[in-house]
């Protein structure tokens, strides 16, 4: 069974994404880390995230790079939403993602393109979101306890910007699949938000 987790930034897609994998026993991918790891590598590299060769150049990182803790920053994300908006870099990470999908006994995947993109075909998909207040707040605490001088007001410029960035670019933009659940967790705890989220998985998964 494939799972597809799609969502805006901090709407907790990654926290239900996870504790499905558990709930199912399936292998789970966050797809954003790749996209990170790209970003993460150009900025190294002294490239431009918003040039489309340094991006691509970047899509050969060493696969290392996906565990270190620099990939967790608000500047790692930003850098992301801006190499994955050229057609390319998406291009270069699809097979990946594809295969992880695709492996025997299924998978748990997110981002945002699983349900549109990489796994159209997943029996179950959640659209997970959260109001940009109750975003930014989530993010604001993860990064305050990870990083120095960061405001909410930053954080939640990022997230806005990031959202715009996502959802206003022509490759394979954030959105809803026409078939996916909606999971608005702005008012639910984790347990609630992961409760829910089995409940929508049990619902249309049941007859198979
Ligand atoms: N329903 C929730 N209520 C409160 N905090 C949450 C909820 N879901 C996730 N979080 C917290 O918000 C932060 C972002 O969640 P995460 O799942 O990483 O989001 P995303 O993968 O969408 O960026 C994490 O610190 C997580 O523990
Ligand atoms: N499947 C995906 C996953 C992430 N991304 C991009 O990568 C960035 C970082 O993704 P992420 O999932 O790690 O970010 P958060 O939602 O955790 O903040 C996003 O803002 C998107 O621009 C994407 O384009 N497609």
């Amino acid at each position: 069974m494939i799972i597809a987790v799609d969502g805006p930034a901090a709407s907790g897609k990654g926290t239900i994404a996870k504790a499905l994998a558990k709930h199912y026993g399936l292998p789970h991918l966050d797809t954003g880390l790749l996209y990170r790891a790209v970003g993460v590598s150009v900025t190294r590299a002294d490239g431009d995230p918003g040039d489309a060769a340094d991006a691509l150049r970047g899509c050969a990182f060493d696969p290392a790079l996906l565990d270190d803790p620099a990939l967790k920053t608000e500047a790692a994300g930003k850098a992301a939403s801006i190499v994955s908006a050229h057609p390319q870099v998406r291009e270069a990470l699809l097979e990946r993602q594809r295969d992880f999908a695709m492996q025997d006994g299924g998978a748990v995947l997110d981002g945002r393109d699983i349900g549109t993109v990489i796994a159209p075909q997943a029996p179950a998909k959640l659209f997970v979101t959260a109001s940009s207040e109750v975003r930014a707040q989530r993010r604001f605490r993860e990064l305050d306890a990870m990083e120095q001088g960061v405001s909410f007001d930053s954080v939640l410029a990022d997230i806005l910007a990031r959202d715009e960035r996502d959802s206003g670019r022509s490759a394979a933009p954030l959105r809803q699949a026409d078939d996916a659940d909606l999971l608005d967790t702005s008012d639910l705890s984790i347990d609630a938000a992961v409760q829910r989220a089995i409940s929508l998985v049990e619902a249309r998964t049941a007859d198979r």
